[in-house]
């Protein structure tokens, strides 16, 4: 998927109504968890299959379905037990199902009547069936919305490519008009979101003008930013600064810092690793650290887990004393109703996908 974006975070306030005979509907776009310990494999079985995921060169494609199988049996046993120690699966479908609620309700108060529906990539309810359902129930204009606020080849990338794949093989909906929000991670709405958050969790802290706010992104091989031209580290980057100008604008002017986590293999991935900077800041002295997870809406594995008992014993035993995270948006409600503008906003891009611009 490195085709540009259609639609990136409009963020003019329209208006749009919808007529008598419309019938609206939001897809929201995530990743999928294994909902339970015995899902593990098969999940990630399909996340390794993703060519969006393990990159192979044209001539070795053949070994893509080869190679998931050995990656997904060699790392299920120690990503089942990461799992089990967050309760035995991930949140992230009844998170998901929440946050579609929610702007179901959002849209509702703005007068626009909308189905959403939630299509995972990897794990049920997976893209597929949500499409599927949407031609049931004869939606006559869809908004995609992918809830990765950064676009990245490896996520919001993949998944709109198998949505399109599904739209282009059929005639109705090919005729369909759909607007695709590739990313929003700019939209005031979001940052303004994500800086009340961060000022409330600075405010635990005993000396909070002392805490060295860290943001952590989840990572991608060095290889999509420098040689498939993903956008993902440059958005990153821009979404930091304007969160960190929104703090400033309130008066909160801590350091802070960027860097990736969530390495998976022998690549080089986005530096610097999260874990390396926690050991560097102990070492610098550094007695307290916010961790704020930049590139999730909801607690899922990487925040529960790796965020929570990994980096936070990390930092502790780095000599930092003073730990905090910011927890995800989830459904406060000053982003949901950001989404819903999305949305609102987004309507009159909708077109069909046969008469697209990729
Ligand atoms: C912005 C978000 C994400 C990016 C970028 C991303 C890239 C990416 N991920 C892997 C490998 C794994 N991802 C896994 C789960 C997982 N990943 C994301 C988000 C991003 N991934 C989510 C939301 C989830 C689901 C979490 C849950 O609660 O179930 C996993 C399995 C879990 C784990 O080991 O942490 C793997 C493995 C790669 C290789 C990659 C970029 C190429
Ligand atoms: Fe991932």
């Amino acid at each position: 998927m490195g085709t540009p974006p259609c639609l990136t975070g409009v963020e003019e306030k329209s208006h749009y109504t919808l007529a008598a005979d419309e019938k609206l509907g939001v897809l929201l776009l995530n990743t999928g968890g294994p909902e339970t310990l015995n899902d593990v494999q098969p999940f990630l079985y399909n996340l390794f299959s993703d060519p969006d995921v393990i990159r192979l060169p044209r001539l070795f494609k053949f070994l893509q379905r080869p190679l998931a199988k050995l990656v997904s049996v060699f790392l299920a046993l120690r990503t089942k037990e990461r799992y089990a120690a967050i309760g035995g699966g991930s949140p992230l479908r009844r998170l998901t199902d929440e946050q579609a609620d929610a702007l179901r309700m959002a849209l509702e108060d703005k007068n626009v009547h909308a189905d959403v529906y939630v299509g995972m990539r990897y794990w049920y309810p997976f893209i597929e069936q949500a499409v599927q359902q949407i031609k049931r129930d004869g939606i006559t204009k869809l908004v995609v919305l992918p809830l990765f606020p950064q676009f990245s080849i490896s996520t919001t990338g993949s998944s709109i490519g198998v949505f399109r794949q599904i739209f282009e093989q059929d005639a109705y909906l090919s005729r369909l008009p759909v607007s695709v929000i590739l990313s929003w991670y700019q939209r005031h709405g979001y940052i303004k979101s994500m800086a009340d958050l961060i000022e409330t969790e600075l405010g635990k802290f005993g000396k909070p003008e002392e805490v060295m706010v860290l943001f952590s992104a989840h990572g991608v091989p060095i290889s999509y930013v420098e040689d498939a031209g993903d956008p993902y580290k440059d958005q990153m980057e821009e979404c930091i600064y304007l969160i960190t100008q929104e703090l400033k604008a309130r008066g909160i002017g801590n350091d802070h810092t960027l860097a990736y986590q969530s390495r998976v293999g022998p690549l080089q991935w986005l530096k610097p690793y999260t874990t390396e900077v926690l050991v560097e800041l102990g070492r610098k002295g550094v007695k307290s650290v916010l961790a704020v997870p930049i590139s999730f809406v909801s607690e899922h594995i990487e925040t529960l887990e790796e965020i929570d008992m990994g980096y936070k014993d990390l930092a502790l035993g780095s000599g930092i004393e003073n730990w905090g995270r910011v927890p995800a948006l989830g459904c406060t409600s000053s982003f949901i109703r950001d989404l819903a503008d999305a949305v609102v906003e987004a309507l009159p891009f909708a077109k069909a996908l046969e008469s697209d611009c990729a």
